[in-house]
């Protein structure tokens, strides 16, 4: 059988799966690194330290398997969006990546909104203007470090970098370009008059290509480093949110992903760009050429548990074995010995500011209605509820703007502890469904590189069985409680907002 190597460049780790042509997952592997901040507001990360960690996960998901290298037909790739990746003439990186979390651009948003009204900048992109999106982080750079933006040949996005080390090809694809502030959304290229009015240039731009499009072979020295065979076709890729959808087969109006990793996004498939007049959703390329995705994102989904672990539950973090999971599982015990709605207590996950439907770098996180009743469960429980309620103003937002949800698949992290999963089917009042398979980016990127490949049809990924571990269906009791809750909710933050921007 042949086979198709994935690769999902995430914020945390890399990931690498084989697939078959059948469609099943062979094999996965994964490397982690770091986020390094410093500054309190940067977030960066090196782009030789995501191709050593690339290097090292096909090789290991390669041994796991036992493949010979001549089975993987193409490989195919997936990326953290929106981040900002400056090569010289040489291919050398220029500087350290500046990734989605980092806040430092905040006055280059305020300069955007001066250049250009933000209601056209928005009809064009698709985009709101935020922090950590590539064309910001490009602004910052040309600002602050003019020597170096005069030395930039090429500024692409983070698996674009892999993708160059794999084939030497500079390029991008139609996904990430429509991340980053500087695309047209409904031509599917750069806009020349967003460029000409936040005087960049393009000429370090590379030209689109659609994600299924070949955009070049692994290189002699590429198969060296990592075991594969010289001349393997590589797939353009996407996104990684556009790469879950593939991979999870939302390729059409009504199937909706809640994905709650270190991020949350909620999103759907549309067969038209739909602009949000309010400028709370993105909406972006579809990996799937006629077709556009349409995406509500939150900052601190996962990690607002993992920041509570870390900080306030240091008997937990160790009893799990410092593994991650296994503290996570004690957390979700814990939350499901509390009632729904956790007696009172609200939790506004804001811990990095806030994109939908707020797009307010200074939000800030907060418990409201605590009292001496409260323990650790009820703030665990709180925390996992008031992620799933911020998620639920993201389906809010698709409700006012007519944008159907009729099935949701919930993946990441969350959809890994029931307690989490059935929450999210209360609070959306709309059954959540897991589907077997929970790597979804990465195994888009596979299925993906099968169509560059030749293996599949553009069709058949649409029709590949995608088999479902569970479907949960709402607590019509829970919900009931929640539709309360959501209501203080959603007057919090409003109430809320003046004392947050005196504490920025
Ligand atoms: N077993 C679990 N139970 C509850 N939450 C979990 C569990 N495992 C992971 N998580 C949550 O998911 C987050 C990580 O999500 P994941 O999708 O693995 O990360 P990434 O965004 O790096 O892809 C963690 O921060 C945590 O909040
Ligand atoms: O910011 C977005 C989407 O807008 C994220 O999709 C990032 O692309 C990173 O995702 P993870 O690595 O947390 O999965």
């Amino acid at each position: 059988m042949e086979y198709l190597l994935g690769i999902d460049l995430g914020t945390s780790s890399v990931r690498a799966a084989l697939v078959g042509a059948d469609g099943r997952v062979a094999g996965i592997a994964g490397r982690e690194y770091p986020i390094q901040t410093p500054h309190p507001d940067w977030a960066e990360q090196d782009p030789e330290t995501w191709w050593q960690a690339s290097v090292a996960a096909i090789r290991r998901v390669v041994a796991q398997t036992g493949l010979p290298a001549a089975a993987i037909r193409a490989v195919g790739l997936s990326g953290q969006m929106h981040g900002l990746v400056l090569l010289d003439q040489e291919g050398r990186p220029l500087r350290p990546a500046i990734i989605w979390p980092d806040k430092r651009s905040q006055a280059q948003c305020r300069e955007i909104a001066a250049r250009m009204d933000p209601g056209q900048l928005y009809g064009i992109t698709g985009m709101p203007t935020a922090t950590g999106l590539f064309g910001v982080s490009l602004l910052w750079v040309k600002e602050h470090e003019p020597q170096l933006y005069q030395r930039i040949h090429t500024a692409f996005l983070p698996k674009d970098f892999i993708r160059y080390r794999l084939t030497r090809e500079i390029a991008t694809d139609v996904t990430d370009g429509s991340g980053t502030l500087l695309f047209d959304v409904t031509r599917r290229h750069w806009s020349g008059p967003i460029v000409d009015a936040l005087e960049l240039k393009t000429g370090y731009l590379p030209a689109p290509l659609e994600s299924v499009s070949l955009a070049g072979r692994l290189t002699a020295e590429a198969a060296a480093a990592t075991g594969l065979a010289a001349g393997t076709p590589v797939s353009a890729g996407g996104g990684d949110q556009l790469m879950g959808a593939i991979g999870a087969g939302i390729t059409a109006a009504g199937v909706v992903a809640s994905t709650i990793g270190t991020g949350g996004q909620v999103f759907t498939a549309a067969g038209q760009p739909l602009f949000d007049p309010g400028r709370r959703i993105h909406t972006l390329c579809h990996a799937l050429p006629d077709r556009w995705f349409l995406m509500g994102a939150i900052l601190a989904a996962g990690l607002s548990l993992r920041w509570f672990k870390e900080n306030f539950c240091q008997p937990e973090d160790r009893d799990g074995a410092g593994a991650g999971t296994g503290s996570y599982e004690l957390l979700s015990q814990a939350a499901a010995t509390v009632e729904p709605g956790a007696q009172g207590l609200l939790f506004l996950p804001y811990l990095c500011g806030e994109r939908t439907p707020h797009m307010d770098p200074n939000a800030k996180g907060c418990f409201i209605g605590l009292s001496l009743a409260h323990r650790q469960a009820h703030l665990v429980r709180a925390v996992m509820e008031g992620v799933a309620f911020a998620m639920k103003d993201s389906l809010a937002v698709f409700a006012e703007l007519g944008i159907p949800v009729r099935t949701i698949i919930a993946s990441g992290g969350a959809a890994r502890s029931e307690v989490w999963s059935q929450i999210q089917a209360d609070i959306y009042e709309t059954p959540v469904t897991i589907l077997s398979n929970r790597e979804h980016s990465v195994y888009g990127a596979a299925l993906l590189a099968g169509v560059t490949g030749g293996i599949f049809g553009a069709a058949d990924l649409q029709r590949l069985d995608r088999p479902v571990e569970r479907r949960i269906a709402p607590d019509p009791d829970h919900a009931a409680i929640y539709r309360k809750h959501y209501t203080i909710y959603r007057s919090l933050y409003p109430s809320l907002k003046a004392a947050f921007e005196q504490l920025a």
